[in-house]
């Protein structure tokens, strides 16, 4: 047989196989994708009781805003104190501590965060409620609710209720999404090969 027919031949069927290949089906979706990244960015805190993770995400699905709980720029996390129940209140951190959702809204990388939504790991407290509703975000998507009878967060929900932003549970389909660095399928390309 004629060389140039056997590869036209070979590519053909190389072709038709192609044509079998469709997309990977396990794929994170939109939302694990931004709850995930809310998440990662709380792997950050050194709060040792909670750990809190903050992902801005605009209409297009962008995200324009990640933010964790820690202490301000230029305050040392080994110098400023973790603890909460101090014999005086100028040792807590609670007077230092920037939270999750305000670091997200003023680390954005857009001009404003109108119409966006945010994904917290916890849902916002008070003063985060206060800086969510003045930044325009419309929507926020929290994972754990475990502090609703505190009134500082029944207040978040009655200024939420006022300003029309909406927020609901997220609920993941997956508890787990795992990241292996040496376990990539294309782990041929991996530094140490
Ligand atoms: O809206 C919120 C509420 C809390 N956080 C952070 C701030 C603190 O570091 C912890 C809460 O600590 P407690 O020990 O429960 O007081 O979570 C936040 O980032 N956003
Ligand atoms: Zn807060």
């Amino acid at each position: 047989m004629d060389i140039n027919l056997v590869e036209d031949t070979e590519k053909l069927s190389l072709e038709s196989e192609d044509k079998k290949i469709t997309k990977r089906k396990d794929y994170i979706d939109w939302r694990e994708y931004f709850m995930a990244t809310a998440f990662l960015a709380a792997k950050r805190s050194k709060d040792p009781s909670y750990q809190v993770g903050a992902c801005i995400v605009n209409k297009e699905n962008k995200i324009v805003g990640v933010g964790y709980n820690g202490m301000p720029i230029g305050c040392s996390d080994d110098e400023f104190p973790w603890g909460k129940d101090t014999l005086s209140k100028l040792d807590s951190k609670f007077l230092y501590v920037c939270h999750a959702e305000m670091n997200a809204i003023l680390n954005k990388n857009s001009a404003d965060v109108k119409d966006c939504t945010i994904y917290v790991g916890l849902f916002p407290c008070n003063e985060c409620a206060k800086m969510i509703i003045q930044s325009g975000i419309t929507e926020v998507i929290y994972f754990s609710d475990e502090k609703r009878h505190k009134p500082k967060y029944i207040a978040s929900k009655k200024m939420f209720n006022a300003a029309g932003v909406k927020y609901w549970q997220y609920i993941p389909k997956n508890d787990k999404i795992e990241i292996t660095f040496s376990g990539a399928a294309w782990q041929n390309m991996s530094p140490s090969k």
